[in-house]
């Protein structure tokens, strides 16, 4: 990989003039912003690596339990918030419409704004995943869970309540894992052991893309990875 030592300083200065008001020192700046970003690939390299080979055996595991449920008309079902919200969203984008292989039963709690706001205006941000697994999870589904911290309540209910109904509950947490590692409630529980939110959300990606390509292979529908 090329190193990112330097800022793309040329012409930038004569181009955006209004950049350097005041800021004598941005070019140093710039630099040291890419002397991080090297870093922080390097360390999102790392933790992938960390993830896969902690969890190797699990994630096999993980897909074949995901295969069986689908195969038995199984849903998925996932929620998560602010940048988890949208890791919900493409984990049930990816199962519901994937580039190759089975299209499978998937929605993420996080995208209908109208059951969102009215369920959290209504009764309370703390149940607005676990009321609509009330009403729609079944015993034989599949609850995914991302929580970078691991403790937000409205996660930790979800599984709850997915728990109670028999469902297969997989999370994605950060850090140690947080409540969702102390509560010992899931049948799963990948971690990616960071604090820093995004290296967390970045090394999630893997790890449920990962999950897809398994359960596919499992079903029969794309090669082994
Ligand atoms: O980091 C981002 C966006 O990248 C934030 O929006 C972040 O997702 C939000 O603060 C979440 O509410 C954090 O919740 P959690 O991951 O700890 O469960």
């Amino acid at each position: 990989m090329g190193r990112l030592e330097e800022p793309p300083a040329k012409g930038v200065r004569e181009l955006y003039p209004f950049l350097y008001e005041g800021r004598a020192d941005l070019e140093s700046v710039l630099a040291e912003a890419c002397r991080s970003t090297e870093e922080k690939a390097a360390e999102i390299v790392r933790l992938r690596w960390q993830v896969a080979e902690a969890s190797a055996d699990a994630l096999m595991e993980c897909a074949g339990e995901m295969a069986l449920r689908f195969a038995s008309g199984g849903r998925l079902f996932a929620f998560g918030n602010g940048g988890s919200s949208t890791d919900a969203q493409e984990v049930a984008t990816a199962f519901l419409h994937p580039p190759c292989g089975l299209s499978l039963p998937a929605l993420s709690l996080t995208s209908d704004v109208a059951v969102v706001t009215a369920l959290s205006n209504d009764v309370g941000f703390d149940v607005v995943f676990a009321r609509q697994l009330a009403a729609l999870g079944r015993h034989g589904d599949i609850a995914v869970g991302l929580s970078t911290s691991g403790g937000s309540t409205n996660v930790v209910r979800a599984f709850e309540e997915a728990t109670r109904r028999g469902m297969l509950t997989i999370g994605l947490a950060g850090d140690e894992g947080g409540r969702l590692a102390e509560l010992d409630l899931l049948d799963y529980l990948f971690v990616i052991p960071s604090s820093s939110v995004h290296r967390i959300q970045e090394a999630q990606t893997t790890v449920y893309h990962v999950l897809w390509e398994l359960t596919q292979h499992a079903l029969g529908a794309v090669p082994a990875p």
